[in-house]
């Protein structure tokens, strides 16, 4: 059996803030997303979003159904974005391939039956979230996202923040990739909620001994995670969700719930974070 899943229940306010280390981690962090030759799920109960990992290594994968969707494939009532954040690789939806190079992303609609995914090198983030209707599969690539330019180099927030799915008609999801300036290492400083989405952030690029304080909760009740390369971040929707780094990385964010509308969202003033 090559793939695997484990499930995580919404955490509310209250329960967060009363929780220490380990219960946060349990809770909010994937740290094992990535294991050569399988497909690793964590089913949320948030928005039901599913976050995953596929890495190849030689034979191609299967997208097998898993228990908690209720289903007999896996994408019978769902869509999905994979994120490839390794070398070139290839995707085979229902017998067409679709060549996936390094921070390309593939959508796959609802209904597809049979996903492999291929390529010795290619590492593949997964975000699935349930769907109501079929939209074609289809190629997002860096240079044809919307891209923004935040911050400055004086706060250490310069960034540029590629919204992949601007165009795309999807139902839920909505994914995209922030890069930084050279020496800026805070993202989404300020910090926002959507109570609308949940949010989930893959940290990566950083170099072994690196890290992100990830800063999650109510913004008047933040709590931190320490968070290595490769790992993700649950964010519930009435939590911001920002970090720095200790050095250079690179994260994709995430989002599945009421809408698809990225500026849908109340920034928190800088006064208020505590
Ligand atoms: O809801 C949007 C997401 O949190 C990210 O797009 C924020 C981000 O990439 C940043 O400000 O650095
Ligand atoms: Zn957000």
């Amino acid at each position: 059996m090559s793939t695997d899943f484990d499930i995580r229940f919404a955490i509310d306010p209250g329960t967060a803030a009363a929780m220490g280390t380990d219960e946060l981690r349990e809770n909010f962090l994937i740290d094992d997303l990535f294991a050569a030759g399988e497909v690793r799920w964590t089913y949320t109960h948030y928005d039901r979003m599913a976050v995953g990992g596929a890495v190849p290594n030689g034979a191609p994968l299967a997208l097998e159904a898993i228990k908690p969707t209720g289903t007999a494939g896996f994408l019978d009532r769902r869509e999905l974005i994979a994120v490839n954040i390794g070398a070139s690789g290839t995707i085979s939806v229902d017998g067409t391939d679709h060549a996936v190079g390094p921070r390309d992303m593939l959508y796959i609609g609802m209904g597809a039956a049979d996903v492999r995914f291929g390529g010795a090198g290619a590492k593949y983030y997964l975000l699935s979230a349930p769907a109501h209707a079929s939209h074609p599969t289809r190629l997002l690539q860096q240079s044809g996202a919307k891209r923004l330019d935040m911050g400055s180099a004086e706060t250490a927030n310069e960034r540029s923040i590629f919204q992949y799915t601007n165009d795309l008609k999807s139902c839920q999801l909505v994914v995209g990739l922030t890069q930084f300036a050279p020496g800026s290492v805070w993202n989404t400083m300020p910090a926002h909620v959507h109570d609308r989405r949940m949010e989930a952030y893959l940290y990566f690029d950083l170099k072994p001994d690196a890290f992100v304080v990830h800063l999650m909760g109510e913004p008047d009740e933040t709590r931190h995670l320490i968070v290595r390369n490769e790992q993700a971040i649950l964010s519930p929707p009435w939590s911001i969700h920002c970090g720095a780094g200790t050095g250079a990385y690179t994260f994709i964010w995430a989002m599945a719930g009421d809408n698809v509308d990225y500026t849908d969202a109340e920034k928190v003033p800088m006064e208020d974070l505590r």
